[in-house]
């Protein structure tokens, strides 16, 4: 067992060695939970209400007896908040990526994957056993001389994107997507995870972004673990895709419910995002103050239009140095590094969340102004 040292050591001595932190006594600045709802009041008091009437956990699959009456709820409101006919949970977001592809493409298929997809939809793509193409990110003139000269050797194709990227906070172009598939007669299935609750007039995603109409060829998949505060994710799409998921996705068949709790958090999420529409409003103004408050002192950050805001460094040793720096000061920034964003593309990945307050934010930059120059 003498390699698992050695693996440890060489991931130290290549900065990329991971450690978890507690997250109690810092000011998060990294979290997903961009509108505060993770502890929101009436988010705690639905999830509370539920354990006490339905119990902590969901007892069993979806499939077995697992599928309660706040399950279903949780998928009305859904399809109804992402303007498609149904709706199906799953545990994570990871588990619906690894299903939903897995479901959706095998042999004889083709996926056509975005270079900064996330892990999940890699992983997918591999659990699939379709054939796998990658396009350059955002590239859709790759992505068309893909689909020209391969189109016709497959049974079927999915381009699969990431609408808001995890790691760079830009969209993808929705609209010339929907224009390729038909086309060329394509599914497309979209990880919402970042989208939902974020973008949009009234923050129901990347359609909503782009004006567009959902259509049957797209397949939304989104988290409960974001924006909405919760945990566990679902797919968004049309009758027989959803059940055509609940008969052959093995992550949602194989693998326990989520807890009917979270499914009534997730539920109240939903509604407080329509009701305090403030929320959206104010997250939109802190990441555009957030990120001309760090262009102004000399930072290179990403923005575009959405939460997430990577102030990039670059060396893996410079972003953890920084990260160190700034736990020290109480500010909680990780350093994102290899595998999860390309070697030598070291961030740290801030994000705005309506949780701050106008103190939070005066810490915040005064400890980054602080790591500047290190
Ligand atoms: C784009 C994207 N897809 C999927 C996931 C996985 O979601 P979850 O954390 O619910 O497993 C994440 C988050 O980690 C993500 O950023």
């Amino acid at each position: 067992m003498d390699w698992i040292e050695e693996e440890l050591r060489r991931l130290k001595g290549e900065n990329l060695y991971r450690e978890r932190r507690l997250r109690e006594g810092f000011l998060d600045v990294c979290s997903n939970d961009y509108l505060g709802l993770r502890d929101h009041p009436e988010v705690i008091e639905a999830v509370v209400r539920v354990v006490r009437d339905a119990g902590v956990g969901s007892g069993a699959s979806q499939l077995v007896s697992g599928y309660t009456r706040y399950h279903r709820e949780l998928e009305d409101a859904l399809a109804e908040f992402k303007g498609t006919p149904s709706c199906v949970l799953f545990g994570s977001g990871y588990l619906a990526n690894v299903g939903l592809l897995q479901a959706l493409a095998g042999e004889g298929d083709l996926i056509l994957s975005d270079r900064l997809n996330h892990a999940s939809i890699i992983d997918g793509c591999r659990l699939s056993k379709a054939d796998v193409m990658i396009f350059e990110h955002g590239d859709y003139q790759h992505l068309e001389d893909l689909l020209r000269s391969t189109r016709k050797n497959y049974r079927r194709v999915l381009i699969v994107t990431d609408s808001v990227f995890s790691m760079d906070g830009d969209m993808a172009n929705v609209q010339l997507l929907m224009d390729l598939c038909e086309k060329y007669e394509c599914i497309l299935v979209l990880d919402e995870a970042h989208a939902t609750g974020t973008v949009g007039d009234k923050g129901r995603g990347s359609l909503e972004h782009f004006h567009l109409e959902w259509k049957e060829y797209v397949v939304m998949m989104g988290t409960l673990s974001k924006a909405l505060g919760s945990y566990g994710a679902f797919v968004c799409a049309s009758k027989r895709v959803c059940d055509l998921l609940v008969n052959r996705a093995r992550s949602l068949i194989f693998s326990t419910a989520i807890p009917p709790a979270l499914c009534a958090g997730a539920v109240t999420a939903l509604q407080i995002i329509q009701r305090e529409t403030w929320r959206l409003k104010r997250l939109r103004e802190l990441s555009e103050t957030l990120y001309k408050s760090l262009r102004g002192m000399g930072f290179e950050v990403m923005y575009h239009g959405t939460p997430i805001l990577p102030i990039m460094v670059y060396s893996e040793e410079r972003a953890l140095r920084m990260s160190a720096h700034l736990l020290e000061k109480g500010v909680l920034l990780q350093a994102i590094r290899y595998p999860t964003v390309p070697k030598g593309s070291a961030r740290l990945r801030l994000t705005a969340s309506v949780r701050y307050s106008e103190d939070d934010i005066k810490t915040l930059l005064r400890a980054l102004d602080d790591v500047k120059a290190f």
